[in-house]
């Protein structure tokens, strides 16, 4: 099980010097959708280059036009670019194919699909690298979890990898980690954090203990 962070609401700088603290508890760094609007993809870009070990996601949550925003992503140093599942099967085909070309990775987000079970087995069959069962920040006000579609795509899905985003902080993080998805998404469970390195190593620790 890895651990992704989600860096959403920072600028560059602020990025850099969050990530020296945790970065050796990470696995993957998403430059967040609203860093991106707010700093561009030189984000992803000054991101790789300051930590190069580390996996970097760009969050465009892309929806249309999916080989030439994947081909931008990646020019940027994105190793792992997010399309929408509720995009078209075309955009989603094309983003794939794009990345496969440069031998990185694309993360469906399922983000507001209906029915969640059968676009995540579509989503298996275009050749999705990773499947991301998400619970967007607005959603999140109602305290809906993202552990029930979770649940839902592992039983359906035989070869990409499951994700999980959505509100997850430490006192959340067992009953997810015992559904065991591939990759654990935690954004302002760590962010909001005062302590942000001991919220991180709390978090990779009990990750670690659940394999
Ligand atoms: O993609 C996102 C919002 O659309 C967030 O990055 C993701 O939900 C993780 O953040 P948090 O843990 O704060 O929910």
């Amino acid at each position: 099980m890895k651990l992704q962070v989600a860096l959403d609401l920072v600028d560059i700088p602020e990025a850099i010097n969050i990530l020296e603290n945790i970065h050796e508890y990470v696995d993957i760094v998403e430059i967040g959708t609203p860093f991106i609007i707010n700093y561009g993809l030189k984000a992803v870009n000054q991101i790789k280059e300051a930590f190069p070990h580390l996996k970097v996601l760009a969050d465009l949550k892309i929806m249309d036009a999916g080989e030439y925003e994947t081909m931008k992503a990646l020019e940027a140093g994105a190793d792992i670019v997010t399309v929408l599942a509720v995009s078209d099967d075309l955009t989603i085909k094309a983003s794939i194919d794009e990345a496969k070309k440069l031998e990185r990775c694309v993360m469906i987000d399922m983000i507001n699909v209906e029915n969640i079970k059968n676009r995540a087995k579509k989503m298996d069959l275009l050749g999705a690298d990773y499947i991301c069962v998400h619970i967007g920040t607005d959603l999140q006000t109602t305290g809906k979890s993202p552990l029930d579609e979770l649940k839902q795509v592992k039983s359906v899905i035989t070869r990409a990898k499951v994700a999980v985003a959505g509100g997850i902080k430490f006192e959340t993080l067992a009953d997810i980690i015992e559904a065991k998805p591939d990759v654990i998404i935690v954004g302002s469970g760590i962010t909001r954090k005062e302590d942000m390195k001991k919220a991180t190593l709390d978090i990779k620790n009990l990750i670690n203990q659940g394999g």
